[in-house]
């Protein structure tokens, strides 16, 4: 793993070992408020393949949620492209649904089923019935079968996540775009959420890239892990291979320590 690590750190070309769902070339995220202008992220490069479990991992203010912003169509970058199938992203699209963090990310006037209903039929127009179908199908996958004529206020906060990630997923969109989805969970339903998001991965194989500052959250969920250095995000690092540790406690914790030191060791190790 160290061997992967460093091989990258000293080229972070990422080596996707299929050919890329999604490209992130050279790009530049800023932010231009009255008097400021902000670099979010730095000429970032990378891909990410089919079925992938990419994390983006990097300290407070690197940028992590702008790139995933920009992937999902809501902002333009400065410079550099972004392309999902061959095609440049320049607005949001049903390709590449969103997973917040925040838990009022829901209709609080609509049920459970009505949630997840709610983008089968305005985006992507399917007759009612067929978005009913689909819509019980992925709430049966994340458990909620039992509270699917729920309104969120009576959910806990992992019942509406697990709402969110129905709604995102029975869109069956080419990625998923999870920005922090659990970081405002208790850390007992974060484990618990983050082995369910594991289990649903190995049920449908569906690629998604996730946004998190936690080093054990990104080694647990991921297959990859870009790392981004602090303010203004910059590739540092890509660690690959991440399925053939996670169940080695010790390989587990070894890597988590080398993460923790390239992030915050101050040698620039990135690109220009
Ligand atoms: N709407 C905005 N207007 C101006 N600057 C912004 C805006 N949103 C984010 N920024 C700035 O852009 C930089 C990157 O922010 P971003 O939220 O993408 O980082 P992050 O890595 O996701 O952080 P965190 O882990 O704390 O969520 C920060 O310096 C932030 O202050």
């Amino acid at each position: 793993m160290l061997q992967a690590m460093q091989a990258t750190a000293e080229c972070p070309k990422p080596v996707p070992q299929k050919a890329p769902l999604l490209t992130v070339d050279n790009v530049t995220l800023r932010y231009k408020t009255s008097n400021l202008l902000i670099t979010a992220t730095e000429k970032v490069s990378f891909s990410v393949g089919e079925s992938d479990r990419f994390v983006l991992l990097g300290p407070s203010g690197c940028g992590k949620s702008t790139l995933l912003k920009a992937i999902g169509g809501y902002m333009t970058p400065s410079s550099g492209t972004i392309h999902i199938n061959g095609r440049q992203v320049k607005r949001p699209g049903p390709d590449r649904m969103m997973v917040f963090q925040e838990f009022d990310q829901l209709m609080p006037w609509k049920t459970v089923l009505e949630n997840v209903m709610f983008p089968l039929l305005m985006a992507r127009k399917l007759p009612r019935q067929q978005a009913e179908a689909l819509a019980r199908e992925y709430i049966e996958k994340v458990k909620l079968t039992r509270a699917i004529d729920n309104y969120p206020h009576t959910l806990s906060g992992g019942m509406k996540q697990r709402v969110a990630i129905a709604r995102g997923m029975a869109m069956q969109p080419d990625v998923l775009l999870m920005d922090e989805p659990f970081a405002a969970l208790d850390a007992l339903t974060r484990r618990q959420m983050q082995d369910e998001l594991l289990q649903l991965w190995e049920d449908t194989k569906f690629t998604v890239i996730f946004v998190t500052h936690s080093i054990a959250e990104a080694i647990k969920i991921s297959n990859r892990i870009l790392l981004l250095s602090p303010h203004p995000g910059r590739v540092k690092a890509e660690v690959v291979d991440v399925d053939k540790i996670r169940h080695d406690a010790a390989a587990s914790a070894e890597l988590e320590q080398e993460i923790h030191n390239l992030l915050f060791s101050n040698e620039p190790g990135h690109r220009e």
